[in-house]
């Protein structure tokens, strides 16, 4: 990717504007703070830092290992511990075992995808659990790059309040995560849904977020990526679109 692209963005200043925007965005709602799930990878670790220096105390972090890695757990841990934000534990492998239990008893098996995608809904619930209890928001931490090929899970990590890395591709948020002083060792991990064992997010998409992250900017991709990104975009267009319903013109 042309590096000149990302590089020549004032990322002090798109801190202090995403920084003013959740202060905006949560006043608006009657609220007060905001809570994130913090897994580890560098999209949480940047949103939590903003949420932070918007809402200082007000804000909740919440780790979530449902069958994680515990270098993940140990991750988020360090994150939090970094920069003293209030965090609690919820183990949700338990949780998931019991369900899976529960609904595969039905007779109806899941295949991969349905069985794992469980795991970010789990923890939807979770965090909306706090969100109504300490009369925050749930803060979101899907960026540019995963939004346009609607790579998460839908009412998963997509059920959020706020996106305030929406307009920013994976390399932006990358030179974000620097002027936040988020640690080398978080920036450069490989980023992974961890919903499965050895899962990256670059060996699932089948291009890299350079590639992706370019195509974004400027619309030039080799002929193989720009095809499968333009099949995963329409493919899963409907995860950022409203609810579809039958216009009562049509019906009555
Ligand atoms: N045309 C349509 N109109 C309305 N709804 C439609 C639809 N097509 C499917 N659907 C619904 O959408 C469902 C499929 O969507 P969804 O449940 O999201 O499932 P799906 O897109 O198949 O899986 C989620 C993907 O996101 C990845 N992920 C998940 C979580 C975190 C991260 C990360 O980066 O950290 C990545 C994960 O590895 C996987 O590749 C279907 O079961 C169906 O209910
Ligand atoms: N073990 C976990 N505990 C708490 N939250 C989690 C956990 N795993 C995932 N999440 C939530 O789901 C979000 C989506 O995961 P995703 O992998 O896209 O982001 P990330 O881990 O922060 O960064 P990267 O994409 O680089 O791995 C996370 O940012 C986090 O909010
Ligand atoms: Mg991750």
């Amino acid at each position: 990717m042309d590096k000149k692209l990302i590089a020549n963005n004032d990322y002090e200043k798109i801190k202090d504007n995403l920084v003013s925007w959740l202060q905006k965005k949560v006043k608006n709602s009657g609220l007060k703070g905001a809570v994130v799930g913090l897994s580890g990878g560098i999209d949480s670790a940047v949103t939590a830092r903003l949420a932070q220096l918007a809402f200082g105390e007000d804000l909740l972090t919440v780790i979530m290992p449902c069958h994680s890695s515990s270098k993940d757990k140990q991750d988020a841990l360090k994150i939090a511990n970094e920069f003293k934000m209030p965090v609690v534990e919820n183990d949700l492998s338990e949780v998931y075992d019991h369900l899976l239990d529960n609904l595969r008893a039905t007779g109806i098996k899941g295949g991969k995808l349905a069985e794992a995608n469980i795991k970010p809904r789990l923890r939807m619930t979770t965090l909306y659990y706090y969100a109504q209890s300490k009369d925050y928001l749930v803060v979101g931490t899907d960026n540019w790059s995963e939004l346009k090929i609607g790579y998460f899970t839908k009412h998963g990590d997509g059920g959020i309040d706020l996106a305030p890395l929406g307009s920013l591709v994976k390399h932006e948020v990358k030179e974000l995560a620097r002027v936040l002083d988020i640690p080398l060792e978080i920036i450069e991990k490989k980023p992974s849904a961890g919903l499965w064992e050895g899962q990256t997010d670059e060996s699932e998409m089948g291009f890299s977020y350079e590639e992706l992250d370019q195509y974004i900017l400027t619309g030039e991709a080799e002929p193989e990526v720009e095809t499968k990104i333009k099949e995963l975009a329409s493919k899963n267009s409907h995860k950022v679109a409203p609810i579809p319903i039958p216009k009562r013109d049509k019906i009555l």
